[in-house]
């Protein structure tokens, strides 16, 4: 078990298009309470994470009126217009040497998952990220869903979140990326970090789409985080 301290910082800026609900996807409820919410237990719950920056959306009138906003390691920033901008915001509060960023959008992280990633970053002195490894034949398609080609799926991951780094490598990789970028990890290896992926449970599911409620409720439950 890692004993370096770190900050989090948590992306809850988005409006969830894909979830096409009337509300944002992290404000929807999961047993008795909502999607950030779990997430933020999950992060708090943890004693070597001694901060939680939230980047939240301008239009966000939700958020305080969780009870984990009240933490007192909790403060929230306000989210950009891209995932990689609120995390750049998220990161100028940020007072730990070592940050992990999870998605608000990730409520099944469990514990073992998150002191896997911490252990690595204390033993290796090395960022990493969660993944989980590619279980089914991969297709590459056209823009009319025609078959081009099978990629080769061995080392092909599905890169998760929490993704752990040194901070300022981060805020220097991110304000100098190039193209989109949809994970810290694509911005680092722009810079030639060496990011290592450290495997996960595949039950650590961004909810995207309306079928993952179903799906997140049931291995929250599993995991005994929702009782009722
Ligand atoms: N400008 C943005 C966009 C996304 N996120 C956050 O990044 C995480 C992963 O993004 P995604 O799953 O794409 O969430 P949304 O952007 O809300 O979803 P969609 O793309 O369906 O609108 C989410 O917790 C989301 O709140 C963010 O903080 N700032
Ligand atoms: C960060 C992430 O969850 C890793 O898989 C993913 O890149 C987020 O992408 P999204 O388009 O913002 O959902």
């Amino acid at each position: 078990m890692s004993n370096r301290l770190f900050s989090a910082i948590v992306p809850a800026a988005g409006i969830g298009s894909r979830m096409g609900q009337s509300i944002p996807k992290q404000y929807l409820s999961l047993g008795d309470q909502c999607i950030l919410a779990h997430t933020l237990d999950a992060l708090l719950a943890h004693p070597a994470i001694t901060q939680i920056v939230v980047a939240l959306n301008p239009q966000d009138a939700d958020f305080a009126t969780l009870p984990q906003s009240h933490d007192p390691r909790v403060v929230t920033t306000t989210g950009g217009a891209e995932r990689a901008d609120s995390v750049l915001a998220g990161l100028q509060l940020v007072s730990q040497d070592w940050v992990l960023v999870h998605d608000a959008a990730r409520p099944c992280l469990t514990r073992h998952d998150l002191d896997k990633l911490m252990t690595h970053a204390q033993q290796n002195e090395q960022g990493a990220i969660l993944a989980t490894p590619v279980r089914d034949t991969m297709k590459r398609a056209n823009e009319q869903q025609q078959i081009l080609h099978t990629e080769e799926r061995q080392h092909l991951w599905h890169a998760l979140t929490p993704q752990l780094f040194p901070r300022q490598a981060l805020l220097q990789a991110l304000q100098e990326a190039q193209g989109p970028i949809t994970d810290e990890a694509s911005a680092m290896e722009q810079t030639g970090y060496p990011v290592k992926l450290i495997q996960g449970c595949a039950s650590n599911i961004k909810v995207t789409q309306a079928e993952d409620l179903a799906l997140a409720e049931f291995y929250l439950r599993q995991q005994h985080r929702i009782t009722e």
